[in-house]
């Protein structure tokens, strides 16, 4: 087995830099420097987040493990711009970013469709609110939509809608918006079993035909494994990244069969490096 760490992007940025300076070094994507979040409840500090460091290309496909609160959610958070951090910055493509804007779409554990709109209806809604006209949208809608596999079911509305569906419509309408980086809480999480293997090997093929950057949390060690082209792995008090590697089952544009991928020893030696890792920070909210 071999954990080889994610070669960073950029050279470390100075903690004391100022935002302006750090921006002459900046590449493409996303980059995270010395972010650190604290909650204060009452006399309590919590040290969710302590001097992350992140490198994100604009095709990387990462995916986030770490126990129960470690930070991960908090971590996206501030990437979506609904967090703000206690110090340091989030920049992409070299601007700082500090309010939700159209270059970060999110998908969420549950699809929180309109009711009232249909699937392609939800999936036109923010293309709408973006002042895109009418064919256009219908178009860019009926595209996502047909990446997604819900062609056939594109005029249903919500209630009729399958969880999956559900789902891979909250993706179509996330997507259809073409942002920069596609943040993603547990979007598989609710599922059965079936749904989320085949929602799975969805996502790895809207990943090769978008090339986006997706920013997966997951608490599901196979599912980071099969899905993330780099996995990182978080841990708690405070939190804070403790590995960052690409994953050597995914290296190159091939997409293995899953059945090949779990029968691979790397897979299994992978897979209990990252149990153990996590198992030894388990924490309690
Ligand atoms: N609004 C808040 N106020 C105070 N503390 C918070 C708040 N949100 C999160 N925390 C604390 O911050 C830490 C990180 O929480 P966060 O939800 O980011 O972790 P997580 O890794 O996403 O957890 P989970 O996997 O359970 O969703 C935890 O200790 C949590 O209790």
């Amino acid at each position: 087995m071999s954990v080889a760490n994610h070669a960073p992007l950029t050279a470390g940025v100075n903690s004391n830099q100022q935002a302006s300076s750090a921006l002459d070094v900046m590449p493409s994507g996303v980059q995270l420097t010395d972010l650190s979040l604290t909650y204060n409840q009452g006399n309590l500090a919590i040290r969710a987040l302590e001097r992350i460091e992140l490198s994100l290309a604009p095709d990387d496909f990462v995916c986030v493990l770490g126990p129960s609160g470690c930070g991960k959610s908090s971590l996206l958070n501030i990437i979506a711009g609904y967090l703000k951090p206690s110090s340091g910055y989030v920049f992409i493509d070299g601007e700082v970013h500090t309010r939700p804007t159209p270059q970060v779409g999110v998908v969420f554990q549950h699809a929180n469709l309109f009711p009232w709109l249909s699937a392609a209806g939800n999936v036109e809604f923010g293309l709408r609110m973006a002042g895109m006209p009418r064919k256009e949208r219908k178009q860019k809608a009926a595209r996502y939509i047909e990446m997604v596999g819900l062609e056939s079911a594109a005029s249903r509305l919500p209630h009729q809608l399958s969880g999956g569906m559900k789902q891979r419509a909250a993706l179509a309408r996330t997507l259809a918006t073409e942002p920069r980086i596609v943040l993603m809480d547990e979007p598989f999480s609710a599922l059965d079993a079936l749904t989320r293997e085949s929602m799975q090997l969805h996502i790895r093929q809207i990943w090769q035909h978008t090339r986006r950057c997706f920013f997966f949390i997951t608490h599901d060690v196979d599912e980071a494994l099969l899905l993330g082209r780099r996995i990182i792995v978080m841990q708690p008090n405070p939190g804070r990244v403790v590995q960052d590697f690409s994953n050597p089952l995914l290296h190159d544009s091939e997409l293995p069969a899953f059945q090949a991928m779990r029968a691979n020893k790397d897979f299994t030696d992978l897979r209990q490096h990252l149990l153990s890792l996590i198992a030894g920070s388990q924490t309690t909210k």
